[in-house]
């Protein structure tokens, strides 16, 4: 990955008040932009989120064949008449989880590809085993390299299978609809992953002629087309980047309306909010949040959709070390996600990591052998301290310590909230943050 463009100087005890828009979802806007290879048809983007994230994912676009012209500043038209090339570079391996979800639009359109090992947040093994058998059982041949993949399919192409995923993975499961949408025969998904994020793809494919159905308990069945078109869709918006500045706003007892918010997307997260003491309202732009009451402490665990989304966990647990009392997050999705812990102690937060699994059907860790639970004992006041940002999420956990903590906290590794958060500095100002960006 890339090195900081600046760092942050935030100065703390500020409310922040006032309004911010959010933005299209990272995690929905990639797949929008994979979803184009699957067509010969130009595809129109629109809302496309000023994020480090759609930077990379266009230039891999780029070096496969796709023309590349924005509308407006917002709003991307891709056009890929012709694969280029069907490989990508090693040179992407690790730098985000998509070019795996590029591997079957490349089987349709050029029969094999080449495509480095996925990367993302360092939050976990990440492996892509899920997505591998569901391709074999579809009739992809994969060699597995140390650092990239290569899969190729006979010239009639891949067929449809019935999959069951072992866990209901986002990826595992965008990877597959991206794959059977153009194969021969129905393909059934059980035990799908059903994310707004997913909906929203699915929405994107159904309007380039894709038949796919979700159906009760998380089975998804598509049944292939032999053509799909082009389509102009815009991303949902980021919930994760909702859930942030709701917590900021409880967090410095401040009120933060968040344009462009919808509250079905966010239900899970309210309910935990409100029972800390946060508050919101529905407005007629969007939803504002604010600190109702003292904040006191509740359990979390976290979990596929509709459960409470793993990305929403790190601005929670910065909220609960200013409740009074005891909480217990219990992580179930990912092995380390709470890296950014034993900052937040040095500022004088009091989490203390555990093995221990709170059980659950949820939980993925039965061995019980990663650090995948938290009790945070609040409240603490936090004091201001360098800050070095080790994955995305953890980021805007350390934004939000920073602006309740006294003093001025320097931040370093902006680069990877810069991927995923589109202008954190400039929004945070706007709603009255003393927030600094400092060449680097
Ligand atoms: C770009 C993107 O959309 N990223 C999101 C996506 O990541 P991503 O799609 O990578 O996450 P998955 O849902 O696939 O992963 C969930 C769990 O399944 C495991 N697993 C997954 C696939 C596989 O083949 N084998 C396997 O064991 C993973 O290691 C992890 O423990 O969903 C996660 C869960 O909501 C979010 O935190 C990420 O922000
Ligand atoms: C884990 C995340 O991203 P990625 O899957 O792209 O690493 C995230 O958005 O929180």
């Amino acid at each position: 990955m890339s090195s900081d463009r600046h760092r942050y100087a935030i100065t703390g005890r500020r409310p922040l008040s006032g309004a911010v828009e959010v933005a299209g979802a990272k995690n929905a806007v990639t797949k929008l932009l994979v979803a184009t290879l699957l067509t010969e048809d130009p595809c129109t983007i629109s809302g496309v989120p000023k994020i480090a994230e759609v930077g990379i994912v266009l230039g891999m676009l780029a070096d496969l064949g796709t023309g590349i012209e924005w509308v407006d500043d917002r709003t991307v038209r891709l056009t890929t008449r012709h694969i280029a090339t069907a490989s990508l570079s090693e040179a992407y391996s690790g730098v985000n989880r998509i070019p795996i979800l590029m591997m079957g639009p490349l089987l349709h359109r050029a029969g094999e590809t080449t495509i480095p090992l996925p990367g993302g947040c360092r939050i976990g093994k990440r492996p892509i085993d899920f997505h591998l058998a569901g391709l074999r059982a579809m009739g992809a041949q994969i060699t597995e390299q140390p650092r990239s993949v290569s899969v190729k399919v006979a010239a009639d192409g891949l067929r449809a299978a019935h999959i069951t995923l072992p866990y209901p993975s986002v990826g595992a499961t965008e990877n597959l609809l991206l794959s059977a949408v153009l194969a021969r025969g129905t393909t059934i998904i059980d035990n799908a992953a059903v994310e707004p994020e997913i909906m929203d793809l699915i929405l994107m494919l159904q309007q380039m002629g894709a038949l796919v159905s979700v159906e009760v308990d998380r089975r998804i069945v598509i049944e292939g087309v032999p053509r799909l078109r082009g389509a102009s869709h815009r991303p949902l918006p980021d919930r994760i980047e909702v859930a942030s500045f709701a917590a900021a706003a409880v967090a410095t007892g401040g009120r933060i309306e968040v344009i462009g918010a919808v509250q079905e997307h966010v239900a899970t997260f309210l309910n935990y909010l409100r029972k800390v003491g946060g508050e919101f309202e529905v407005t007629s732009r969007g939803l504002a949040f604010y600190q109702a009451r003292e904040l006191t402490p509740v359990p979390v665990q976290t979990d596929v959709h509709p459960g409470y989304m793993t990305d929403w966990q790190q601005p929670l647990v910065v909220l609960l070390t200013q409740a009074s009392g005891a909480s217990v997050i219990h992580e179930t999705v990912y092995e380390n996600r709470f890296g950014y812990a034993e900052q937040l102690n040095a500022m004088g937060a009091g989490i203390a990591l555990s093995t221990a699994c709170l059980g659950g059907k949820a939980c993925r860790f039965a061995l019980r052998d990663f650090q995948h639970s938290a009790v945070v004992i609040g409240p603490t006041p936090l004091r201001a301290g360098p800050l070095e940002i080790p994955d995305l999420r953890a980021g805007f956990a350390y934004i939000m310590a920073a602006l309740i903590a006294d003093g001025t906290s320097v931040i370093t590794g902006t680069r990877y909230l810069e991927r995923g958060y589109e202008d954190p500095a400039g929004k945070l100002r706007s709603v009255g943050a003393a927030i600094e960006t400092i060449p680097v």
